[in-house]
């Protein structure tokens, strides 16, 4: 079911008591929009912030896992240990892990499919380098990273998986994807959806946006009619600022 979603990704930022002072921060926060919050701490911090949102209309997701369930895989977290957490929703695919850590569209096919067989959801991440998009290239990019991470699941398994597009160009470099680039790549993604699993799939998956968001570009950007939300790095830091995007649906 599509739905309006505003993720927080902290990325490798917060220690506990950093991370307990953001939390306290988003419980002061009042939320006047519809949208889903979710929040996705470092490991280190999920149990803690899983406890301490338990009351609250905020999901703690997680970043990253590994596709074993369990095994000599040194510094690894499985979807198991997650859910034994508490965490039900992990991300995938973020272009920091495809280009800091190697990760394939293989090895993604393999965490996806994990995720799921763990009763987890995927926001999965995918985009384009600058290079691409310079050479025009970006959709056929963008194409083959769906294709090869995900058209192996049936048509049933995007009931829990969230398209994120997030262009590596505009992470972190506050030089956002303009609303129209946005909105003609969020159709170009609900195509090649359609294409392979018809319109009744490709309608009902929630696409996000990630990329420089802040308070002051997030309701453009979530005004587009492909946009069904943002996954956001450094303005989710900040409780305030992460709460004005929330609340710009
Ligand atoms: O996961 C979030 C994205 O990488 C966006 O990060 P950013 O909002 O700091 O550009």
């Amino acid at each position: 079911m599509r739905k309006n979603i505003v993720a927080g990704n902290w990325k490798m930022n917060n220690d506990l008591p950093q991370s307990e002072t953001l939390i306290a921060d988003l419980k002061k926060q009042k939320q006047i929009s519809k949208a889903k919050v979710m929040v996705a701490p470092t490991f280190t911090n999920l149990w803690h912030a899983f406890e301490a949102l338990r009351q609250f209309d905020i999901e703690v997701i997680a970043q990253n896992m590994h596709f074993a369930e369990n095994g000599a895989y040194t510094g690894e977290i499985s979807a198991s240990m997650l859910k034994s957490v508490g965490v039900n929703t992990v991300i995938l695919g973020h272009s920091e892990r495809r280009e800091y850590f190697n990760e394939s569209d293989e090895l993604l096919a393999k965490k996806v499919d994990s995720a799921l067989a763990n009763d987890m959801s995927v926001i999965f991440c995918f985009g384009e380098e600058l290079a691409d998009r310079k050479s025009g290239n970006q959709e056929s990019i963008v194409e083959s990273q769906i294709k090869n991470a995900l058209f192996h699941l049936d048509a049933l398994a995007f009931n829990n998986i969230v398209m994120a597009y997030e262009p590596v160009w505009a992470i972190g470099t506050g030089e956002t994807a303009s609303p129209e680039q946005a909105q003609d790549m969020h159709a170009f993604i609900r195509k090649t959806l359609a294409n392979k699993y018809g319109s009744d799939v490709a309608d009902s998956v929630s696409i996000l946006y990630g990329g420089s968001v802040k308070p002051n570009n997030a309701q453009e950007i979530f005004s587009k009619p492909d946009v069904d939300g943002g996954l956001i790095g450094g303005a989710s830091l900040k409780a305030e600022d992460f709460f004005a995007i929330v609340n710009a649906f």
